[in-house]
């Protein structure tokens, strides 16, 4: 048995994992999977590069799987319903109402309405009984129903109910039988179908006839039934022995035979319960902030389910840029279990009718505070609202929200409001750099570097400074901000020579400064400082092919925007560059957290600038957003400028890491520290404990440790316990 098993996982999938070398679950994937596989709600956060995506791939893709060939099944088994174990329907019930798996317990949390559900048989003659116990507060009624009854027990004709609140019920009359009864309760629901009246016992007391059942009604099978308002309850049919005893001359329902029991018709009939899978109603939706993102954790998926077979699992990539003419063909077509989707092109689907929430059984927001700082709130609660709570299977809608920047509040806000009793998976307690990120700054002071004043060659700026009349000897704060940029540009090469950088992404604040440092360096030696750019205004098959490019090492470096500061995940990636730190203090984590993933160090450096630096912010005013836009005023007088501040996004991120980050200088030389010489940028560090691999040999000598210490404490105990007893004797 692998590691991934004995946490759960099917062995078709750690066979695929096997292949990808995955010797062992990383500790976010240790907690997280087992949660989702025990049908929680699970909210992960984990430091960057920890395997969150695989934390809750891989749990969804097995219970999807688990539930199209149930379906496979179940469909396959109707004839032989007879043989079909006495349980609760799940199929034959209210939407709200959950059958546990096993079918011997329901929920219902809806505070308003009514839901309810009957059993799988029902029977047609001789005196029958069974228990329902009350698990949890709430409100319920249990009795008995024909198939004709709605669920509601006891609101028409032909159910018979006895309620907590100790009333009996029968076409909606609502009178006083024998006293309430509440959590932990046991009621023997009691039909004598030969003589045509049902009683109860509570907690083995007998409390005399509620109903006499009319001819008419009496000729129909009788089955099992409950309905409930935010309430939980248990049922014994008589498999197992019953806490009270039957009265004389009733059976367990369970042992009717053949010839006495009727299946419940209801079970095949009902459209909306129906469980068999339409092509456009995935079981799972997992949103992702990019659409480099979304691709990538398909890609995951693909791996994970690789063995999976009869059924196979169909995934599909909904994002903008690719044909939406082809993701609706494979819709109706093919059809999807697992849609990765970006939230644009998701809504536009689902808009348009082509896409449904219907069976969805899995709603996953990765990077879900980025998500929510996007603006996606309302989009996520909109598609929140039309998937089932629980879906035709009988089963609860769980969410699965993650990133390594949980801790805000909108998060927090937003698990609240959609989510069900979540669990926290927060390995740190805090958002946290790993400590495979060696991250270190390089302070831009223009006051003390004056090498700006005579570059020869240098990176074109953003010619925000172009009617300012900067220039050198001239110290106003725009000559200032200009030779920030100049320098930036020089450091950024300096920081790549000095590391020998063959491989790094850059991010810039700006799609116009990507361009631009992607031009010096093609101006300055373009083998050198090969590189491509990913940002919002390149083509999406120029942003997937530039992407691929840096991935395959064809190129050196990636220049990019935010857009690619989450998730992306570029395997034994060294370097990154930050040539301007982020206003939103969680992307520092983000986008520094690009290196150091799966064990390999990496090296995260920071320009800041010791001056204000006045740069484009094109908000919604800017009728163009930025395009051949020269406003260079201040935002406050709807410019499309302002005065960025370093200094105070540095202190920023600082105090909301409880850290001050190393400073290093101009000379881009990482001091020595533990670190040096131990470590090469990209590799998994040599000395200490790799978590994935020779993990026995490095806990030996730990584990030896700590059973001299367990030794010597119990016999340290026993020294005093025993001096104690001699004292006494
Ligand atoms: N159990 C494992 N054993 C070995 N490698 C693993 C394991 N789990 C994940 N990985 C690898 O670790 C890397 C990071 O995983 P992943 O992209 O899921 O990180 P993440 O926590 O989602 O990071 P981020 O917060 O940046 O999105 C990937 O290359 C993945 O293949």
């Amino acid at each position: 048995m692998t590691a991934f098993e004995e946490f759960g996982v099917l062995p078709e999938i750690a066979k695929a994992l096997e292949e990808l070398d995955w010797m062992l679950p990383t500790d976010i994937q240790a907690e997280g999977i087992p949660l989702v596989l025990g049908g929680g709600d699970v909210l992960m956060a984990a430091e960057t590069g920890s395997g969150k995506t695989a934390a809750f791939c891989l749990p969804v893709i097995q219970i999807v799987w688990e539930t199209l060939k149930e379906m496979e099944n179940s469909s396959s088994s109707v004839s032989s319903r007879l043989s079909i174990p006495w349980t609760l329907s799940m199929f034959d019930r209210g939407h709200a109402l959950a059958v546990a798996p096993g079918g011997l317990r329901v929920q219902s949390r809806e505070q308003k309405e009514w839901h309810g559900t009957r059993c799988t048989n029902g029977v047609k003659s001789g005196k029958w009984g069974f228990e329902a116990i009350v698990t949890d507060e709430g409100l319920c009624r249990v009795g008995w129903s024909t198939l004709q009854a709605n669920l509601d027990l006891g609101t028409d004709r032909f159910g018979f109910g006895f309620g907590g609140t100790g009333k009996k019920s029968n076409n909606k009359q609502f009178d006083n039988y024998g006293e309430s009864f509440g959590k932990a309760d046991v009621i023997t629901c009691l039909l004598d179908k030969d003589n045509g009246n049902i009683k109860f016992l509570k907690n083995g007391v007998d409390l005399g006839q509620a109903f006499a059942i009319n001819k008419q009604i009496l000729n129909s099978p009788f089955f099992p039934a409950v309905v409930l308002k935010n309430a939980e309850m248990a049922f014994n049919f008589g498999v197992t022995e019953f806490k009270y005893p039957l009265p004389q001359g009733y059976k367990p329902i369970c042992e009717a035979s053949d010839q006495e029991i009727v299946s419940n018709t209801n079970e095949d009939s009902s459209d909306t319960n129906n469980p068999t899978i339409s092509n456009n109603a995935p079981q799972a939706i997992i949103i992702e902030p990019s659409r480099e993102l979304a691709e990538q954790t398909c890609d995951q998926i693909k791996k994970f389910k690789k063995y999976l077979d009869n059924p196979k699992i169909r995934e599909l990539l909904v994002i903008g840029g690719i044909n939406v003419k082809e993701q609706i063909s494979q819709l109706q077509n093919v059809g999807a279990n697992i849609i990765v989707g970006t939230p644009g092109r998701l809504e536009d689907l689902i808009q348009g009718g082509y896409l449904s929430l219907g069976s969805c059984r899995f709603f996953i927001l990765d990077e879900a505070d980025g998500l929510l700082k996007q603006g996606y709130t309302d989009l996520i609660e909109r598609l929140h609202k039309q998937m089932p709570k629980i879906t035709g299977d009988g089963r609860r809608l769980q969410m699965i929200v993650c990133s390594a920047t949980l801790h805000a509040f909108e998060v927090k806000k937003m698990a609240e409001k959609l989510m069900y009793f979540p669990t926290w998976v927060d390995l740190k307690g805090e958002d946290a750099v790993p400590d495979t990120v060696h991250h270190v700054i390089v302070k831009v002071d223009p006051q003390q570097d004056r090498s700006w004043h005579n570059l020869r060659r240098h990176i074109q700026t953003d010619a925000v400074h172009a009617n300012d009349g900067v220039r050198p000897g001239n110290n106003s704060a725009e000559t200032m901000s200009e030779a920030v940029k100049l320098l930036k540009g020089e450091y950024c090469v300096r920081a790549i020579d000095v590391h020998n950088m063959d491989r790094a992404i850059i991010f810039c604040r700006t799609k116009l400064d990507c361009d631009n440092l992607e031009r010096y360096f093609k101006n300055l030696d373009k083998y050198k400082y090969s590189c491509v750019c990913l940002h919002g205004d390149r083509k999406p098959h120029e942003r997937k092919a530039n992407l691929d490019k840096f991935k395959r090492q064809e190129v050196k470096f990636l220049i990019c925007t935010d857009v690619a500061a989450r998730g992306l995940d570029i395997t034994g990636l060294p370097f990154m560059i930050n040539v301007t730190l982020p206003d939103e203090k969680s992307n520092y984590v983000h986008r520094i957290g690009r290196v150091g993933r799966a064990e390999r160090m990496g090296l995260a450096l920071s320009l800041v600038s010791s001056v204000p630096e006045k740069v484009w912010y094109h908000g919604e005013w800017c009728k163009t957003r930025g395009r051949n836009c020269w406003n260079t005023n201040l935002t406050d007088v709807k410019g499309c400028c302002m005065w960025y501040n370093e200094p105070q996004y540095l202190a920023d991120i600082e105090e909301h890491l409880n850290i001050t980050i190393t400073q290093i200088e101009t000379d881009m030389v990482v001091p020595a520290d533990e670190f040096d010489g131990k470590v090469v940028y990209g590799q998994k560090r040599k000395a200490g404990g790799s978590g994935y691999q020779n993990h026995t040999a490095q806990m030996i000598p730990i584990v030896k440790e700590l059973s001299k210490l367990e030794s010597s404490a119990q016999l340290l105990y026993l020294d005093r316990h025993l001096s104690k007893l001699a004292k006494v004797a």
